[in-house]
């Protein structure tokens, strides 16, 4: 069980929500982070007073020393700054959920600290993954997944002692707002079409890589690092409705499954609570309100980031980390308007063909690939 909260990325959909149970829990937050709103910032920083806030922007952190200067709250800046918030003394687990890449560095030091990491930042398992399992592992750390599907599965293997019991992790997918749109159709849709995501509210990083599948194709690599479980391991089932968030199939044929509103309060505070449950304020499920519940195949040939992803996932090494990166950049890309839904997959395809290929990589290897990966798309676009 938390007795004190880190928290990074706490402006987001995540982070207010996890503040939203940190309230609740009435757990203490030593620290606080965020790229830009400091509007936000600064009325979460005197709402929970935490002894630190970060700022990655230097910008913006300078605004919010002044907004801030009669709390005494240290205001810090930079992602060094993010980093120095993740490794707050004092706080027993930290909560990730900054997105994308950014989150490398400062979950990487907070696990290097020996601290619970309450995991949502998924990129950071896709572009690190064995690199921070390893460290996991040397520095006896804990890591609770926060990502729906990912705790799902963590708590249908809680009474699993044997590892060689499991025959297979069913990963559940939506299918996103575009199920069953043609090539032709996903050509024509906007960033407005694909900020609507049919169960979920999260930010819009996510909700296009739903809209793709490449969400789908991240959690899946996330799923092989968190369970040490080959790709052959891992189904992607279709279930439109987001209640079963994931499964397990053991050797004998029984299969668990976790069920819950579509509601991330639940798996926020488990990862916080754990091994313990608590009441909590998600929203029960109302199994009148979904009298039937879908299966399905993924269409990974109308949907090509998720063929993408699948291939990173089988090549590991850099790859993870060009697949996300090359990502992030194409939906900013598509969000700013600049360029179409489906040339997402392209760029990030002609990433994964020009970057070079690293098979055991050191960290500043993976920050490498990364960074090229970014360039590569900038200058395809
Ligand atoms: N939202 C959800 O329901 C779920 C999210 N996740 C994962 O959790 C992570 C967060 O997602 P979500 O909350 O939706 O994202 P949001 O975009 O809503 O929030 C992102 C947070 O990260 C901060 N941030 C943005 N860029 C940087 C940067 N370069 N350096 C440091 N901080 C930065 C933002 O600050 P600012 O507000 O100032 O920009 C904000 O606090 C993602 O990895 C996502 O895949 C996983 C499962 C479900
Ligand atoms: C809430 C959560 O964990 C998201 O990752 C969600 O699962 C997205 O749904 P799909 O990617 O299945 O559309
Ligand atoms: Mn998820």
């Amino acid at each position: 069980m938390t007795k004190a909260l880190a928290l990074l990325g706490s402006t987001g959909s995540i982070g207010r929500q996890a503040l939203e149970i940190a309230e609740y829990l009435r757990l203490p937050v030593l620290s606080l982070s965020a790229h830009r709103n400091i509007g936000l910032l600064e009325e979460q920083a005197r709402r929970f007073h935490p002894a630190l806030v970060a700022v990655s922007d230097e910008a913006a952190a300078g605004d919010l020393k002044i907004r801030l200067a009669d709390t005494g709250i240290r205001v810090v800046s930079g992602p060094e700054g993010v980093i120095e918030a993740a490794c707050v003394p004092g706080a027993d687990t930290v909560l990730t959920a900054v997105v994308g890449f950014a989150g490398l560095r400062p979950t990487l030091a907070a696990v290097k600290e020996g601290r619970r990491i309450a995991l949502a930042n998924k990129e950071t398992l896709v572009g690190a993954g064995e690199l921070v399992m390893r460290a996991v592992r040397e520095a006896s750390a804990s890591l609770l997944p926060v990502d729906s599907e990912h705790s799902a599965i963590f708590q249908c293997l809680e009474s699993c002692r044997d590892r060689g019991e499991v025959k297979r992790i069913l990963l559940t997918a939506s299918g996103g707002p575009f199920f069953g749109y043609s090539r032709d159709a996903l050509s024509r849709v906007t960033p407005a079409d694909a900020l609507r995501h049919p169960n979920w509210h999260m930010g819009p990083k996510i909700t296009v890589d739903s809209a793709t599948l490449m969400n789908k194709g991240l959690e899946f690599i996330e799923a092989m690092h968190l369970f040490s479980l080959p790709p052959e391991k891992i189904t992607i089932l279709v279930h439109r409705e987001s209640v079963i968030h994931s499964m397990v199939e053991f050797v004998d044929g029984a299969v668990l499954a976790q069920l819950g509103a579509p509601d991330m309060r639940l798996p926020i505070q488990y990862a916080l609570t754990w091994p313990h449950r608590l009441p909590s304020p998600a929203n029960p499920l109302d199994f009148s309100a979904c009298p039937s519940l879908s299966f399905g195949k993924p269409d990974a040939e109308t949907f090509r980031c998720l063929a993408l992803a699948m291939e990173a996932a089988k090549r590991g090494g850099t790859a993870g980390a060009v697949l996300s990166g090359a990502n992030e950049e194409a939906v900013e890309l598509f969000l700013a308007g600049r360029i179409p839904f489906l040339r997402i997959e392209e760029l990030v395809e002609t990433a994964l063909r020009s970057v070079g290929h690293v098979s055991a990589p050191s960290l500043e290897e993976i920050l490498e690939a990364d960074r090229e990966a970014r360039l590569c798309v900038r200058k395809s676009q």
